[in-house]
């Protein structure tokens, strides 16, 4: 199977770099319409309850998973393989999330995203995220193309 992830070079970040060993790891693959993720909680990943997930974790996964649905279909729509040639680079410049039902911890979290608009700099991503079926969070992501020199100190 192909991640996303693992065809983007120079990443760092937290969510879904392959090479940060404190990160989370995620892995999305993209079937050229929406993009799936399995995330499986640790214990400590939960909220006040022991049962549920944590809510900053919930965002963070969906988050990740969303910026790399935007650069997975960008460089589809410019007909590359996801990371050939110019980096396409997006971040995120908004993440709403309704948090509609208690997320088990046990898991696993499954993770699915599309494009809702699509522009020259600006992507639009609806993210839900559920477990054995049933709808715990739903989001949309605005995310915005910026160069890579937007990663410079
Ligand atoms: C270093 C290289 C390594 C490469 C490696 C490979 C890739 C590796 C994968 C990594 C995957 C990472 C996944 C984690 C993603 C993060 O965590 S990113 C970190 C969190 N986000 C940030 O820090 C962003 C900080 N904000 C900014 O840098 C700037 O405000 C932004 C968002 C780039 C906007 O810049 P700007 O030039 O002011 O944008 P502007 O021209 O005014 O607006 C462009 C469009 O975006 C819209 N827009 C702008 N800001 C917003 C906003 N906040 N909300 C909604 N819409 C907005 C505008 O309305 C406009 O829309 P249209 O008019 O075109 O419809």
């Amino acid at each position: 199977m192909t991640f996303i992830q693992d065809q983007l070079a120079d990443n760092h970040c937290f969510g879904c770099s392959p090479d940060n060993p404190h990160g989370h790891h995620i892995k999305s693959t993209w079937d050229g319409e929406r993009s799936i993720c399995h995330f499986s909680p640790k214990p400590w990943h939960c909220a006040g309850s022991p049962h549920y997930v944590y809510g900053g974790l919930i965002a963070s996964l969906i988050d990740c998973h969303s910026v790399c649905t935007a650069i997975a279909e960008a460089y589809q729509r410019e007909g590359r393989a996801i990371g050939e040639g110019e980096t396409i680079f997006y971040v995120t410049g908004s993440l709403n999330i309704s948090y509609l039902k208690a997320t088990p911890i046990a898991g696993p979290l499954v993770l699915e995203a599309r494009l809702s608009e699509a522009g020259r700099r600006k992507s639009v991503v609806l993210c839900t995220l559920s477990v054995n079926g049933e709808l715990c969070a739903k989001a949309e992501l605005v995310a915005i193309r910026v160069p890579a020199s937007w990663g410079e100190a």
